[in-house]
């Protein structure tokens, strides 16, 4: 116990010298287990805000198996059993962020932003929308390919509040795949994308049905709006939030067979995330992003001027300590990226 204080002191300690890299100060913060639930969201509350000043947004968890990141993530594993039916103390990152985001929008002009939810896994670098399986959560083969995503466009249903995600999310998580191994019982095999997407309609949309003030162009794509499924918006931007696979080594996990490709295929779409990130740390002009299903999912969370929020989850104990480091390698591979913040898209029109 007292070596698993020193190493976590010793984690502490690297996550603040992570702060100053370039003599940049940047924010990092370390967490202890004895942080509550409540305390890791207060380093993530100021990026809804982002979200709604018309940031991409993406929150990550990254780490090895069985580290917490679903923990993390969703909140505790024992409660997501039961529906999704979390005590509030419990609640990851998902549910808290889903309440802040329906906060900040009633303090906005009413039905100026509509939010919609989408649900997606990569598994064995295929990605799967878990809104598409039937109740049961089984995949009929015979129309596997309809649940394959090859333009990865998935099904968004609209939500009107935090609850109705986390039911939607309670109904859909059971489809997860999940397959013990000797480090965690209850692991994901997955990666998990909750995409959040927040339309903000144009106060030219608004005013369309009461003010007779708009420009003829206007005019005529309200004439024509029954073709689009919703009203104009003049800009969408999107929250997804990761619970990343755990990263592993193999003989650590004493899997074979299937399992054996499934943490092979994890391995490789991480490092295909890490091989992403080191090239937008270098500027590079060519980002990797089609090198595996899951860096194209995530394409526009990570590029351009998106906000990239990285949870690494960190085992406290003394024979997991290579699997640490690794996962601290990752994460200043993540602080090393710095983005310029390119002009912003205004008055897109949404198509469905
Ligand atoms: N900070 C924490 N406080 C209390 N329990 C935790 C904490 N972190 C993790 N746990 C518990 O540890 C177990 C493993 O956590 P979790 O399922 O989140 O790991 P994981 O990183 O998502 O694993 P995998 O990658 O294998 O899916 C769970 O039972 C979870 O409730």
């Amino acid at each position: 116990e007292e070596q698993n204080k020193q190493l976590l002191q010793k984690v502490k300690e690297a996550g603040s010298c992570l702060n100053d890299p370039n003599g940049k100060e940047l924010q990092s913060k370390v967490h202890g287990p004895e942080d509550s639930q409540e305390t890791v969201f207060e380093e993530v509350k100021s990026l809804l805000t982002s979200l709604l000043d018309g940031y991409n947004v993406c929150i990550m968890a990254y780490g090895q198996t069985g580290s917490g990141k679903t923990h993390t993530m969703i909140g505790s594993q024992s409660l997501e059993a039961k529906l999704g039916i979390l005590q509030e103390s419990q609640e990851g990152i998902i549910p808290r962020a889903s309440a802040e985001l329906f906060r900040l929008i009633s303090k906005k002009p009413a039905e100026s932003h509509t939010v919609e939810v989408s649900v997606m896994e990569v598994y064995n670098n295929e990605v799967y929308d878990l809104l598409a399986r039937d109740e049961q959560g089984r995949v009929d083969v015979t129309f596997k390919d309809k649940f394959k995503l090859p333009a990865l466009c998935s099904i968004y249903r609209p939500v009107n509040n935090a609850s109705e995600i986390m039911q939607i999310l309670g109904g859909v998580l059971k489809r997860r795949v999940k397959c013990p191994t000797l480090i965690h019982a209850d692991s994901s095999r997955s990666h998990l994308v909750v995409s959040l997407t927040v339309s903000t309609k144009s106060p030219n949309a608004l005013a369309l049905g009461e003010k007779q003030t708009c420009t003829v162009l206007q005019k005529v794509l309200a004439h024509f709006s029954h073709i689009w499924e919703t009203p104009l918006v003049n800009e969408q931007t999107k929250l997804q939030l990761v619970d990343l696979a755990g990263s592993e080594c193999v003989g650590m996990t004493g899997v074979s067979g299937a399992a054996l490709w499934e943490v092979s295929c994890i391995n490789r779409s991480l490092s295909a995330l890490s091989d992403v990130l080191g090239a937008l740390a270098e500027q590079r002009p060519h980002v990797p992003y089609r090198n595996s299903k899951l860096t194209h999912l995530l394409q526009d969370a990570i590029g351009g001027d998106a906000k990239l929020l990285v949870m690494l989850c960190v085992s406290p104990t003394q024979c997991f300590v290579t699997e640490s480091l690794q996962s601290l390698a990752f994460g200043t591979r993540v602080r090393q990226v710095q983005k310029e913040r390119p002009q912003r898209r205004t008055n897109t029109l949404k198509m469905k």
